[in-house]
C-alpha cells in the first residue's frame, strides 16, 4: 500500500484547471521529486496534499486512510510534516531554542537534551546552537527549518524547493541530509527545480505540466525523455520571446 496516494485529484481556481486528474502514488521509503516548468501546478498539488486547499474533486489517501476532508493539523498528527520555502523559524531565539520549541512537549527533559544534541549534529549546527537563528546563513536557516520539520520523526516529509537560493555545496549537503533521513525510514516528497539535487536523491520523479502528470520514472528516464525536454525548452523559448528570463528555471531539465 502506498504511504500517500492522490486519486483523480482536481483543483480549479475559477476557470483555471490547475490540478488536472492527478494520480500520484508514493511508496513507503521512497524519495519522490516533483518537477515541472513554472506554473505547472507543483505548489498547488503540494498544498492539496497538505490540506491547505480543498480539492475540487478526487481523493487523497495517507497510509490507506482517506484524508481528503482532514485539516492540515490532523494530517500532521497522522505523520506528515512540511518544510516550506520561506523559513518559519523564530529569528530572535537561538538555534537550540527553536528546536526546543518544536520538541519540548514530546520528550522528558533528559531525552530532549539528547535528541536535540543528535539533531544539531545531523544538521551540522552544533557549533551554532547558541546563535540567534536570524543570524544564520541562508543555507543554515533552511537546515534548521528541516530540523524542526523532522524533529518529531514524521513518516512523510514534504519539502518545498528545499535548496532554493543555496550554493552547490549547500545543495549537496541538503541532499545528503535527505538521504540519511530516508535511510532511517522517512518517505520524502520534494518539489524541486535543482536537477543535481533531484539526481542525488530521487528514486522516482514525476513531471507535472499544465496541471497533469506528464511523465514519471527514474531521473535517467526523465532526462532522456525528449517530450520532457521539449516542455522546458518551450518555456525557455516563450520567455526569451517575452524578453523576460527573470523566472527562468535553475538548470532546466539537463542534469
Ligand atoms: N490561489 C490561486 N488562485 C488562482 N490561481 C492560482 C492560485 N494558486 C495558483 N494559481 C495558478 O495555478 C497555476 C499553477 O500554479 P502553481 O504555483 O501551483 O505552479 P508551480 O508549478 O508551483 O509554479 P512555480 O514553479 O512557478 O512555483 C498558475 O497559473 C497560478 O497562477
Amino acid at each position: 500500500m502506498p504511504l500517500l496516494e492522490t486519486r483523480a485529484l482536481n483543483k480549479r481556481f475559477g476557470g483555471l484547471h490547475v490540478t488536472n486528474n492527478v494520480d500520484l502514488a508514493l511508496e513507503v521509503g521512497q524519495v519522490h521529486c516533483l518537477i515541472g516548468p513554472n506554473g505547472a501546478g507543483k505548489s498547488t498539488l503540494f498544498r492539496l496534499i497538505l490540506g491547505e486547499h480543498p480539492p475540487s474533486s478526487g481523493a487523497i489517501l495517507f497510509a490507506g486512510e482517506d484524508i481528503t476532508a482532514l485539516k492540515p493539523f490532523q494530517r500532521i498528527r497522522r505523520g506528515m510534516s512540511v518544510k516550506f520555502q520561506v523559513p518559519g523559524i523564530f529569528k530572535a531565539l537561538s538555534v537550540r531554542q527553536n528546536l526546543e520549541i518544536a520538541m519540548q512537549h514530546h520528550y522528558d527533559p533528559a531525552t530532549l537534551r539528547e535528541e536535540i544534541g543528535a539533531l544539531l549534529d545531523f544538521l551540522n549546527l552544533t557549533a551554532d546552537a547558541g546563535r540567534l537563528a536570524g543570524n544564520l546563513s541562508h543555507g543554515q536557516k533552511q537546515w534548521l527549518e528541516i530540523g524542526m520539520a523532522v524533529s518529531l520523526k514524521p513518516r512523510l516529509l514534504l519539502l518545498d524547493e528545499p535548496t532554493a537560493g543555496m550554493s552547490p555545496e549547500e545543495t549537496h549537503a541538503t541532499g545528503e541530509m535527505v538521504k540519511r533521513l530516508n535511510a532511517e525510514g522517512m518517505t520524502v516528497l520534494a518539489v524541486e527545480h535543482d536537477m543535481a539535487f533531484v539526481r542525488q536523491v530521487a528514486d522516482q520523479v514525476t513531471v507535472l505540466h499544465l496541471g497533469k502528470v506528464f511523465a514519471q520514472g527514474t531521473i535517467d528516464a526523465i532526462v532522456a525523455d525528449e517530450r520532457v525536454a521539449a516542455i522546458y525548452l518551450g518555456q525557455a523559448t516563450a520567455q526569451e520571446a517575452a524578453h523576460d528570463t527573470s523566472h527562468a528555471q535553475t538548470g532546466g531539465v539537463h542534469a
